[in-house]
């Protein structure tokens, strides 16, 4: 086992074969993955689709059912103990003490972590700084703000400067505008070395990874840069723009040329397999007596998400 931290290029996570059974149902189903230092990496998939279980098997907070992990140079399960000095594990829920200041949050973990008195409390104040709670120190958990629950939570996960910092889903729970405060954050940490491994539901998250594995059904569908999984999308993206959406959805299904195809908002996203299939899409659509504009439009995230898990992305609050 190694207690060095782990270099640049260097592989912090490395699972083979790694699966998840509760009883029969199969949560996470012969997974490799490979994650390298300063990478965020981040974990998408429709609910249930096994992210937080494969996370939780990370950390060692989860037996595996098979499959090897090898997290900054220990293996998992066995050096399951060591692992949690060196990781930060932080969930939408934020695992803070509400009865408890956020000063006190902070000082308990530094107890946790057996940090000498001088050193915890000059590396609280710096946190309590860098997350904008300096004013809040004595004000219990509990009543904060859902963004500064989340900031002290990160506080508290970063107290003791792991190396790996593992986040299930830390931003669903807050406004955009503290989103992407906790994303500059996130960049904050990668740029001093940290790793990041984050599960999201929001495409525009996913945008800024530097890497994506997306999971359905327990198995990595798709692993890549953003920018890979979107120049590797299997067809091209058309935007149809009609009254009906979920009409023109109906009428285009089974459609050979239709590979794949979602309701985003008010327009229908389809990913055509054919040369000419803006034209026959816009074709059919009349046929079956839809009004529509069917244009050719740039591919994102959502196209790739769609294409390899058949299902839109959902964001939690809008989840069925
Ligand atoms: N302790 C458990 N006992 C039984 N089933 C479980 C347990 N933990 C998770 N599951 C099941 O395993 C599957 C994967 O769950 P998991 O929480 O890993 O999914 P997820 O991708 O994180 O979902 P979401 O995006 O909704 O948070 C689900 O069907 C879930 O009900």
């Amino acid at each position: 086992m190694s207690t060095e931290a782990p270099r640049a290029g260097e592989q912090v996570i490395r699972a083979r074969g790694l699966s998840k059974r509760f009883g029969a149902l199969t949560a996470v189903d012969h997974l490799d993955l490979d994650v390298r230092r300063a990478e965020v990496f981040g974990f998408l998939g429709p609910n249930g689709c096994g992210k937080s279980t494969t996370i939780r098997m990370l950390c060692g907070l989860l037996r595996p059912s098979e499959g090897e992990i090898e997290v900054l140079g220990c293996h998992i399960p066995q050096d399951a103990e060591a692992l949690k000095r060196r990781i930060g594990y932080m969930t939408q829920k934020f695992s803070l003490y509400e009865d408890l200041t956020v000063g006190e949050n902070l000082e308990f973990l530094a107890t946790v972590h057996g940090l000498a008195p001088r050193a915890a409390k000059a590396r609280i104040d710096e946190l309590l700084e860098r997350y904008w709670l300096a004013d809040r120190r004595k004000q219990m958990a509990g009543t904060l703000s859902g963004g500064q629950k989340q900031r002290l939570a990160l506080a508290g996960a970063v107290l003791h400067k792991p190396a790996l910092l593992l986040l299930d889903e830390p931003t669903s729970a807050v406004d955009p505008q503290s989103r992407r405060e906790f994303w500059d954050s996130l960049f904050e940490l990668a740029e001093a070395g940290t790793t990041l491994l984050v599960s999201t539901h929001y495409m525009d998250e996913a945008e800024r990874c530097t890497r994506l594995g997306i999971l359905d059904a327990g198995r990595l569908v798709a692993d890549g840069s953003p920018q890979e999984l979107m120049a590797g999308l299997p067809g091209r993206p058309l935007l149809v723009d009609c009254a009906q959406p979920r009409q023109a959805q109906r009428a285009l299904e089974g459609l050979p040329e239709v590979l794949a195809q979602a309701q985003i908002g008010a327009h229908l996203r389809v990913l055509s397999g054919a040369a000419d299939g803006r034209q026959r899409v816009a074709a059919h659509l009349q046929r079956a007596g839809i009004v529509a504009t069917v244009e050719d439009t740039e591919a994102n995230l959502e196209d790739v998400f769609v294409s390899v898990t058949r299902r839109p992305a959902t964001a939690p609050e809008t989840a069925p």
